[in-house]
């Protein structure tokens, strides 16, 4: 304790400067907030228009046609808070910058220890060589190896992750040691070498890169025979010889195998490594990721104890190795830093094409609003990326004494055996784990709740954005697989707004109202389905009946319309651009945001809602990092992946159809007509635009189910009943 505090009282002034520095927007931001205000402004219009105007000429409003109204109105409504609620992400944003050069001078190698958790959880579709990449790309980290160690939690129990994890091990010998040795960026092996421009022109890089590619080569081998070699199984026969002869994904004893003991003196500085497979019953929910981040917590607490923790997904390399000094000189900051809880990395990914598909970067997200949601309180943790207090994430509240801060020390050696009951099935039975200590169970995106339970524990949190990305993720290369991710982040966000931690009720009072709104802009995802489709489809067809719902063109009621949706997109787009997208990529971006609204939102709106009657649950659906060949390269060319039959392509289809047909049968009309077409288009204007850009948008869906051929085409039976779906939709209303 003594020299903790010599630490701060003698050394050099310079020594008290802050650690971090918080800047905010100034100029931009009153520039931002007169803009709003006129948005705003526009949207009190569209409300005004909206209640005035039935009222004006009325004679045939009944009926349908005053319901039409009615259900405008209340969408405008909707559309309209939501859009206020929106805005708080943009209000009062923050920028956060370190300064590790002062973290390295107060502390040297002084540092607490970190404990890196990576969690995968099947070998299959998270491939073990991917994994192990992570994980040395960690072990590498600019961090003193033996205050670091590196935690790989196996839920899918497979003997292949260990033997990929052994190999790793060896591997990271010369691999920690070469990359220190030439400052060699980025850290994982398989990033490093695949990348032409920076791999070091040597000898040394030369022999390093043979090694890496072998060991590359075995792991592949092995995981394509799913089988571990023979030798290798004779000489790890520790690890292996763990696994009964009946052990499956779903049922078997706890696994554990420190492969790297840094406790002990060795004689090359190597971070521990620890491979951990906690027990799993049948007939004992595992909770998914978050149990397993729990035994971990619980393992690590009994090996090496750090202070900090580092939680990411297998997919999640380390791409800047400075990330982990960034996140400490938050963490380490004695002044304004006490108070932060946890610091969130932006979740980036390595597999993206230029214009981002499935808008998998969510841009606007990592470069804009999280630095809102900073400015209001904190981040969201997001489950990946993102460094802990460990006595926080167990449970500490903010003002509560810091456990004594035993020294780094580790004071004795634990044997394995005597841990391995933390893993076990039954150790949580009536304790507070999954409750009030650790990560929460009971939601599909345990991340954000757990998140919010510390913030309304008191704490904050903070966000940083270094311009190298601190760590690289693989995002979902079909279609189909961003819609089931997405429909679990809406699931669990709503999950959560309706959860006793909601941050409407619960929250209130322990976290800022600007935070409150941020977290339900995410929490209300999938109730926001319901009114994008209604709207959606309620202009389409009204065009298709010619019915009339927005004022006339050339009316002065056109302006706040007119002002409303050309403002936001503009306005949109150009924050997509000023966060490096492009044009294309924006329009992409607008597509998928379409496609989740009217699918994975509403799917997990839906399922949200039944499972509260009861009647069903909700899982983790794991999202695959690999793609077979074909379906790969279709994803460079950026030609969109249908290929299997799924609820949510009918509905996509279906939709799609929907307004193509209403849309063609429209413009017959005015083709038709032609002598009243000045008239038509001057009512229907506004819907023959939005039933247009809903048809152009959706032109890659016509596309999959008309004109292409390729394996990754619609199939055709969605295609056919989306057809008949739609056509007899249109019939019912053309009868009525
Ligand atoms: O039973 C399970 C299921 C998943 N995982 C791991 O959890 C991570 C995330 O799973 P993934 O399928 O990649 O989900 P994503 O949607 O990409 O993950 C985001 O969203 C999740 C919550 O929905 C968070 O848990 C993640 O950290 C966050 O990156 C992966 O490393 C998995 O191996 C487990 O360890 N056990
Ligand atoms: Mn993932």
């Amino acid at each position: 304790m003594a020299k903790e505090d010599d630490r701060f009282r003698s050394g050099h002034e310079g020594d008290r400067e802050p650690l971090f520095a918080t800047r905010r927007r100034t100029g931009g931001l009153i520039a931002f907030r007169i803009f709003a205000a006129s948005v705003f402004g526009c949207i009190c219009c569209v409300w005004l228009y909206r209640v005035v105007q039935p009222l004006e000429k009325d004679e045939n409003r009944t009926g349908i046609f005053r319901f039409i109204w009615l259900v405008m109105l209340i969408l405008e409504i909707w559309f309209g808070l939501y859009w206020l609620v929106v805005q708080s992400l943009r209000w009062n944003p923050v920028w956060r910058s370190t300064f590790t050069d002062r973290l390295s001078r107060r502390y040297g190698n002084d540092l607490p220890r970190l404990d890196v958790f990576v969690c995968t959880a099947d070998p299959v579709i998270e491939p073990p060589l991917m994994v192990v990449n992570t994980v040395l790309s960690v072990m590498a980290l600019d961090y003193p190896p033996e205050k670091l160690a590196v935690y790989l939690s196996d839920d899918g129990g497979s003997q292949l992750t260990l033997y990929a994890l052994s190999e790793a091990a060896e591997f990271a010998k010369t691999w920690v040691s070469f990359c220190k040795r030439f400052d060699v960026e980025p850290r994982s092996p398989g990033a490093y070498f695949s990348s032409k421009s920076n791999v070091l022109d040597s000898a040394a890089a030369a022999e390093v890169a043979e090694l890496y590619r072998e060991m590359a080569t075995r792991i592949e081998t092995a995981t394509k025979l799913r089988r571990v070699p023979e030798e290798s199984l004779l000489k790890y026969d520790e690890g292996f010889s763990q696994w009964d002869s009946d052990a499956t994904q779903r049922n078997h004893a706890t696994i554990l195998q420190i492969l790297l003991d840094g406790r002990k003196k060795n004689t090359v500085a190597i971070p521990t490594l620890v491979y951990l497979s906690r027990e799993k019953r049948p007939e004992h929910h595992h909770h998914y990721k978050a149990g397993s981040m729990n035994a971990l917590l619980r393992v690590s607490s009994k090996i090496t104890r750090g202070r900090i923790i580092l939680n990411l997904d297998c997919d999640m390399y380390a791409n800047n190795s400075k990330s982990a000094l960034e996140a400490l000189c938050i963490l380490l900051d004695e002044k304004e830093g006490k108070e932060i809880a946890f610091v969130q990395f932006p979740q980036f990914y390595d597999n993206l094409t230029r214009n981002d598909l499935y808008g998998s970067m969510m841009r606007v997200i990592a470069d804009v609003e999280f630095n809102g949601l900073d400015g209001n309180g904190g981040p969201l943790y997001i489950g990946t990326g993102c460094f802990h207090r460990r006595d926080v994430i167990c449970g500490r509240k903010y003002g509560d004494e810091e456990e004594e801060k035993e020294s780094d020390e580790i004071q004795e050696i634990v044997e394995p055996e005597m841990i391995k009951p933390l893993a076990s099935c039954t150790y949580e039975k009536d304790s507070q784990w999954g409750k009030e200590m650790g990560v929460k169970y009971g939601c599909p995106v345990e991340d954000v709740i757990t998140g919010l339970a510390i913030q309304c524990r008191g704490w904050k949190s903070a966000y940083l954005t270094p311009k190298k990305e601190a760590f690289l993720g693989v995002a979902p290369t079909n279609l189909h697989q961003m819609l089931v991710q997405q429909k679990r982040w809406s699931e669990g966000d709503f999950q959560i707004l309706l959860s006793e931690y909601s941050p409407v009720w619960y929250a209130q009072g322990k976290i800022g109202f600007g935070l409150i709104l941020g977290y339900c802009c995410y929490c209300l995802w999938a109730p926001s389905s319901v009114p994008v489709l209604i709207y959606s489809v309620v202009t389409s067809l009204c065009l298709f009946k010619g019915i009339p719902l927005f004022p006339k063109v050339w009316s002065s009621w056109f302006f706040p319309f007119g002002y409303v949706a050309v403002a936001a997109n503009a306005y949109s787009l150009a924050e997509f651009l000023w966060c490096g997208g492009t044009l294309r990529g924006w329009w992409n971006e607008q597509r998928m945001w379409l496609y989740r609204r009217t699918s994975s939102f509403l799917f997990g709106f839906m399922d949200t809602i039944l499972k509260k009657l009861g009647v069903s649950e909700s899982a983790f659906v794991i999202t695959a990092k690999v793609a077979e060949e074909e379906a790969a390269e279709r994803y460079e060319k950026e030609v969109m992946e249908f290929g299997v039959e799924s609820r949510m392509f009918l509905l996509l289809g279906t939709l799609g159809m929907l307004h193509l047909f209403c849309f063609a049968a429209a413009v017959m009309r005015l083709v038709m007509t032609y002598k009243e077409a000045e008239g038509d288009l001057q009512t229907m204007g506004l819907q023959f635009v939005i039933t247009g850009v809903l048809v152009v948008i959706n032109w890659p869906l016509y596309e999959g189910m008309f004109l292409r051929k390729d394996k990754g085409k619609m199939p055709m039976s969605v295609t056919v009943k989306s057809v008949v779906l739609a056509l007899s939709a249109c019939t019912c209303i053309a009868l009525s």
